[in-house]
């Protein structure tokens, strides 16, 4: 990269913006390796399998479930897709078709399948507040006290009544401390030491601050300083009830569980709270190749993804119950797949053709039904959605198939992983926010493109380091920019995914 290719100052800040897309691509550094990824990239074909572009979102719908072809096959896959996708409607009762490739998907209408199988939430549970973080509110936080609770000093000085100068109360007739019962009331012209947090007396018409009063030399009087006012009818005192009534509604259902809520929820003097369920997650770490240590050897790397996932997924609403790595080993998968009770498995890898991609397979070996077989997004196409077979009246459980590719597997847990989760949880997905383009985001004909960016004061701003297999442009991102396939021009909206930093 050469200094004509990067503006000067966003290169200070953002060490790996991507160059400018008008600038014509730069020859290999002798020192840098070639970029296999970036060439893979350029030879990839415009459009993959799977329905145009301009098909309706029914059609679309109709082909993840498997109803493609002709009139007779529709009739038959018909009601077995209703037993399985519209599980929304119906029972687990019909016999879900095979699982086996079916088309890919836009990425609007991907999400739009992940939101409707997460749909229906897991059911409500009480649970003592701080086990709460992280969940939705299924009911309405209910403030058990008014808020203050009493008449509270804001500052530290005097409660004084009327205005001054004032005889002072000695120690010993006792002072305003927080946590201690309000002191005796106040006569008219009375003054009392008091803190900020303590109850005012009775009789109190307003609070002076230290720095404003002066106490006479024998201690038993107080006159404000020189040049100053008595504080007007009110002044420094938080009136009981200023912030909530009691029984009063803090907040709604559907609010998350965030420190902030738990903070108020105890200072509403709230024990417990009622939540959906959080959706409990297994996370199937795929690849023979993988290593939890060391640095790469033997043709071996290391697992990117047991470390990153989990946070991930966690900030979707996910309670993660254990990351368990297998091997290539269908029998293994099939078993992993079979014994999980988690209500989502999410699996990293196998999801695409190679010898030993065992996720299809595996999949159908066990009867799950394919509700997300591909997506026309870049990176991260062969993510895909399955509904695990049914487990009598309880809740229906799903897999979720991440692509080996790192970049590619954070593409599919934003994709699908957040509607899906969110939902399962009470949350309905956040929506993509709309920020300028800081600069042009070529588009690819017939996808969308999930590109890491960094969001300085001029707008979205694409980050190197991009390609499938990389993280180093992601662990920099501030968003996920959306890219249509026509892509976005500079100075245009352009709509930008939180990226999980928690
Ligand atoms: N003939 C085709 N081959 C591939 C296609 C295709 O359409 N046709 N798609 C490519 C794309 S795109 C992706 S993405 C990958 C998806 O592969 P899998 O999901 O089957 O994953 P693997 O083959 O197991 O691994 C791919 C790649 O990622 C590395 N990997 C896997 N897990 C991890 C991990 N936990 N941490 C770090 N890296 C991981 C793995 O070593 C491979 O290098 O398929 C393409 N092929
Ligand atoms: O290369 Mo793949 O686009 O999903 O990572």
């Amino acid at each position: 990269m050469t200094g004509r290719e990067v503006e000067t100052d966003l290169l200070a800040a953002y060490p790996y913006l991507l160059p400018q897309a008008s600038t014509p691509p730069s020859p290999p550094e002798p020192d840098r390796p070639f970029d296999y990824e970036a060439a893979d990239e350029e030879r990839e074909p415009a459009v993959t399998r799977g329905p145009r572009p301009d098909q309706s979102f029914d059609r679309v719908l109709d082909d993840a479930f498997g109803l493609v072809g002709g009139p007779a096959e529709v009739s038959r896959s018909r009601n077995a897709t209703r037993g399985a996708f519209g599980d929304l409607e119906t029972s687990d009762a019909a016999a879900p078709p095979p699982a086996t490739h079916t088309g890919e998907l836009g990425w609007p209408e991907a999400r739009a399948v992940a939101a409707r199988a997460g749909a229906r939430p897991l059911g409500t549970v009480e649970r003592d507040a701080a086990d709460a973080l992280g969940a939705v509110l299924a009911a309405p936080l209910a403030a058990a006290t008014h808020l203050p609770a009493f008449d509270t000093s804001a500052m530290d000085g005097w409660a004084v009544s009327g205005p001054g100068p004032w005889r002072l109360r000695t120690p010993d007739e006792g002072e305003g401390l927080a946590g201690r019962p309000a002191a005796a009331g106040l006569e008219d012209g009375e003054a009392v030491r008091i803190a900020t947090g303590a109850p005012v007396p009775g009789g109190t018409t307003a609070v002076l601050r230290r720095e404003d009063g002066v106490v006479r030399a024998d201690g038993a009087g107080l006159a404000c300083r020189p040049g100053t006012a008595s504080p007007p009818l009110g002044r420094d005192i938080r009136p009981r009830g200023q912030e909530c009534r009691s029984g009063e509604a803090l907040l709604p259902a559907g609010t998350l569980v965030t420190p902030a809520v738990l903070g108020l929820t105890a200072a509403a003097g709230v024990d417990r709270l009622t939540v959906h369920r959080r959706p409990t997650v297994e996370l199937l770490v795929i690849g023979d190749e993988l290593l939890t240590e060391g640095p790469p050897r033997d043709g071996r790397i290391r697992d990117a993804l047991g470390p990153m996932l989990p946070g991930w997924l966690a900030a979707y609403g996910a309670e993660l119950t254990g990351v368990r790595r297998i091997g290539d080993d269908r029998a293994a998968l099939v078993a992993a797949l079979r014994g999980s009770r988690a209500d989502v498995v999410v699996s990293t890898g196998a999801t695409a053709s190679g010898p030993v991609d065992f996720l299809h397979p595996a999949l159908a070996e066990i009867g799950a039904t394919l509700l997300v077989d591909g997506v026309r997004v870049r990176p991260g196409h062969p993510m895909l959605l399955a509904r695990l077979p049914g487990t009598g009246d309880g809740p229906r459980r799903h897999l979720l198939g991440l692509p080996g590719n790192p970049f590619a597997a954070a593409v599919g847990a934003a994709t699908l992983g957040e509607p899906l989760l969110r939902g399962l949880g009470g949350c309905p997905a956040a929506e993509p926010y709309r920020v300028t383009a800081g600069a042009d985001f070529p588009g690819q004909p017939g996808h969308t493109r999930l590109v890491p960016v960094a969001l300085p004061e001029r707008g979205a701003v694409p980050l190197r380091y991009d390609g499938p297999a990389m993280l180093r442009g992601l662990a920099l991102a501030e968003g996920l920019a959306v890219v249509p396939p026509d892509g976005v021009a500079a100075g245009r909206p352009v709509a930008v995914l939180d990226v999980p930093c928690g």
